[in-house]
């Protein structure tokens, strides 16, 4: 569940800023989009507060979702969603405002709904921004096995088999309420059964690594686009002694990389996968699976459709929200 998703990057170095907040209202299809369009053009921080994430909710202490907010204690958006960018005090808001807004409605040509495209400017004083977030990210058992530790909670398994994930989430993408992210830890949690070797495409806060890792996975190696993530998911990594040996780099898909892994798990946005289907079948071994999540609804078929093509074969697909999550695997020798 991703009530209030919060990223910062380099919080702690930027802590005695202000802050401009663009907020700009959109469709909850478009939530992932604007964030990153926001990150684009200087956001170093990213909330959201996306009605969608609260219409599955159920009232009451643990929904079933293994939530621990309850959505009657909190007030929400009924519909639609709201994606708030924070910009260093010095960002010309002026100029980027336009701009924000310019590119959420050319989001029509990549098939997303900008929705109502309003775009707001506020200034904001950190420190109360910084207990906006706390208030929201608590401990949250994403998976039967996995439960996701903000690193300043102090907090108890509530069964033995639970393994913990401290991440911070004043840095990158991947705080794990994502349903993107769910979807693959989840498909983690299938597919690991102890001392696979693992790439992560698209590490964001790192948090696909730790879970393989704690999971049971043997070398793995993430790898990030933005040197921004890495740093991020260096520091989440450096929280989870379990996961002290991944191998971080920054690389744009798998690029330059020839190796054979057992699995490869990559959360995406589809048109990025595309390009990235060909290099995982080169880099897994025969059996090897394939976990992709970052797949909107209209995107499905095609992901399918390029998969069969590169003669991948599809598990399962499970679907959350609007976002699909597929496990394919390369056919092993004797399938070939
Ligand atoms: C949706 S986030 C996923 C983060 C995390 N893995 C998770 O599941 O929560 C996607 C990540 O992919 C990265 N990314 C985007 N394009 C990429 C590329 N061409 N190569 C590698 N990483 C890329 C982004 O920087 C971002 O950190």
């Amino acid at each position: 569940m991703g009530l209030v998703v919060t990223i910062f990057v380099n919080y702690k170095e930027e802590r005695s800023m202000d802050w401009t907040a663009v907020t700009v209202i959109t469709s909850s299809e478009a939530v992932e989009a604007v964030s990153y369009l926001l990150t684009d053009e200087g956001a170093q921080g990213i909330q959201i507060d996306d009605a969608a994430d609260f219409a599955h909710l159920q009232s009451g202490k643990y929904g079933r979702y293994g939530e621990i907010i309850d959505p009657e204690e909190i007030p929400h958006r009924k519909q639609g969603a709201a994606v708030t960018g924070y910009f260093p005090k010095k960002t010309f808001v002026p100029e980027i405002v336009p701009t924000i807004t310019t590119k959420v409605a050319k989001l029509k040509d990549y098939g997303l709904n900008p929705g109502e495209n309003k775009v707001s400017a506020a200034l904001v004083n950190n420190e109360e921004w910084a207990t906006v977030w706390q208030k929201y990210y608590h401990p949250l058992r994403v998976t039967n096995e996995l439960t996701i530790v903000p690193q300043w909670e102090d907090y108890t398994p509530e069964q033995d088999s639970e393994k913990l994930l401290y991440l911070d989430p004043g840095m990158a993408f991947g705080t794990g309420t994502h349903p993107t992210t769910r979807l693959m830890l989840q498909a983690l949690e299938q597919v690991i059964r102890g001392g696979e070797s693992l790439i992560d495409v698209g590490t964001g806060s790192g948090v696909l690594s730790i879970a393989a890792k704690q999971l049971g996975a043997g070398q793995v190696a993430a790898y990030d686009v933005d040197d921004v993530a890495v740093q991020s998911a260096k520091k989440n990594l450096a929280l989870n002694p379990v996961a002290s040996d991944v191998r971080l780099g920054v690389n744009s898909l798998l690029d330059g990389i020839h190796t054979q892994v057992d699995v490869i798990v990559a959360n995406i946005l589809a048109e990025i996968i595309v390009p990235l289907i060909p290099q995982a079948y080169d880099n897994l071994k025969p059996g090897g699976r394939f976990l992709i999540s970052g797949i909107i609804d209209d995107k499905a078929s095609l992901i399918r459709q390029e998969l069969a093509e590169q003669d991948f074969i599809i598990d399962s697909e499970t679907k959350m929200k609007d976002w699909h999550g597929i496990i394919a695997h390369k056919p092993a020798e004797e399938e070939a």
